[in-house]
This record gives structure tokens, C-alpha cells and sequence, in this order.
């Protein structure tokens, strides 16, 4: 049985003492009671991540995990501005997320590097959160299908059997940040193309990846979504900047 796992994404938000206020807001919250077998974490800007990690240690009960949002494909040397997945795991991280369409997007990441980003995170002994998803002109040229089985196709070549240990999440760039969520089927379908792509490699690893879905997640859309049987949880972008919000979202 798949666990349930809700991750925040923070993305470039947050200061000292915002964070300070969510961290303490939501370990209070989850301190009243969440539902059992879950797992929760939140992915912060890297300047944040040792703040965060001492805040989330100083919580009585350790519901929440930390994750980083991008991480380097080298293990160490001369790559000015890079993070390496060591020093991830070195400040407590459990969870790291490999291309975001915001990477892709934004800093020409590719599927080759998103696989050696997410070697370096295995390598480390984290669990990296592996992002597929197509934009609104590929899905409305009906080549949804086609382009993220092209991404996952890219990961299985690289990680085999390591996949069993790696988080995907689907995201739907037209759905990301806009407000206009997948419907549950949607997401439930593309969820559950995944899956029967990665069983084509190995049944095991196919059963045993949690594929998580994000774009547009809030409260009031997260008990549908998470109720399909192919998805295990989400990545909640905007949502999660507002403590409430993940909070009402993790206890979906
Ligand atoms: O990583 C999170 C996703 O990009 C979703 O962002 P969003 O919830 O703001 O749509």
C-alpha cells in the first residue's frame, strides 16, 4: 500500500520570520491529530533550509520533513551557485524535488540532467520528486500522452530499478499557478498511463512509485483528486505558502 504524501513547494517565497510563523503554525496544527499513514513535507528556498530544519527539530512531533527544490547533477568542484545533494542531506532534507517545469522552462533543464540530478539525490539517500507534465498547446494537439511518456521513458532509462525509490509527479503546466486544476479524471488518467508505462519496465517498481499530482491543489479540490486511485498525494505550489491551506490539504 502506497502511503499518502502531501509536499508543499514554497518556490521563491518566504523570509526569516515568515517561515518561522508557518513552521510553527503547521507543527501546531498537525500536533492536534492527522490522519494515520501520511507523510508531509515542505520543500523551501535552500538559503531557508537550515533555518527550517532547526525549526522543524525543535517541533515535539515529527510529522513534517524538509525537502530543497532543485539540486546540482555534480557531486562536488568548481560549479559556482550550484547545491549539492551532500549538503542537502547534511541539513536534514528527505525530499528533493528534480525538474520543475519552472527549470525546464526557465533554465533549459532536460530529461538526461533531470535523471543524473536524480542519481545524485538517491546517491545521497534522499528521495528525489521527479516532474513530468505537458503544456496546454501539447495536451490540446491531444499529444499529452506522448510527451510525458517521452520524460518518463528518459528516467527509466537512466534510474531502472532505482525508480522504485523515486517520487513523479504529474503537473500539468496549464495547470500550474493558474488556478485551473485537472479534473480528478484527468490527473487519475495520466496518473494511471504513467503507471502502466513504468509496469512495461517492471511491475514492482511500477507498484511501488508514488506518483503525486500538482497544479492548482487547494482545499477544496484535494479530497477529489486524492481519493483516484493512481494518485498518491500532491505538490502544492501556492497553496502552500498559506499554512491553513496545507494544512486542510494534508488532512484531505
Ligand atoms: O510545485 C508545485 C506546482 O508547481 C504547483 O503549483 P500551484 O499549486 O501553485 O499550481
Amino acid at each position: 500500500m502506497r502511503p499518502l504524501i502531501v509536499i508543499g513547494n514554497w518556490k521563491m517565497n518566504g523570509s526569516l520570520a515568515k517561515n518561522a510563523d508557518w513552521i510553527k503554525t503547521v507543527c501546531r496544527g498537525m500536533e492536534q491529530g492527522m490522519p494515520a499513514g501520511r507523510q508531509y513535507a515542505v520543500c523551501v528556498p535552500s538559503p531557508y533550509l537550515a533555518q527550517c530544519s532547526q525549526l522543524i527539530a525543535d517541533c515535539s512531533l515529527a510529522f513534517l520533513s524538509l525537502g530543497a527544490q532543485d539540486v546540482s547533477a555534480h557531486v562536488s568542484g568548481a560549479h559556482t551557485g550550484e547545491v549539492a545533494a551532500s549538503m542537502l542531506k547534511e541539513l536534514g532534507c528527505k525530499y528533493v524535488i528534480v525538474g520543475h517545469s519552472e527549470r525546464r522552462q526557465f533554465h533549459h533543464e532536460v530529461d538526461e540532467q533531470v535523471a543524473e540530478k536524480a542519481l545524485q539525490v538517491l546517491d545521497s539517500g534522499m528521495t528525489p520528486v521527479i516532474c513530468v507534465g505537458e503544456t496546454a498547446d501539447e495536451r490540446n494537439s491531444g499529444r499529452e500522452e506522448e510527451v510525458v511518456r517521452g520524460q518518463i521513458a528518459k528516467q527509466v532509462a537512466v534510474l531502472q530499478d532505482r525508480l522504485a525509490d523515486c517520487l513523479i509527479a504529474y503537473e500539468p503546466i496549464w495547470a500550474i499557478g493558474t488556478g485551473k486544476v485537472a479534473s480528478a479524471q484527468v490527473a487519475q488518467d495520466m496518473h494511471h498511463a504513467i503507471r502502466l508505462q513504468l509496469a512495461e519496465f517492471d511491475v514492482d517498481v511500477a507498484s511501488h512509485v508514488g506518483i503525486l499530482y500538482g497544479g492548482s491543489v487547494k482545499p477544496d479540490n484535494a479530497v477529489e483528486l486524492f481519493a483516484m486511485p493512481d494518485i498518491d498525494g500532491g505538490l502544492i505550489g501556492g497553496a502552500s505558502l498559506n499554512p491553513s491551506d496545507f494544512l486542510a490539504i494534508a488532512r484531505a
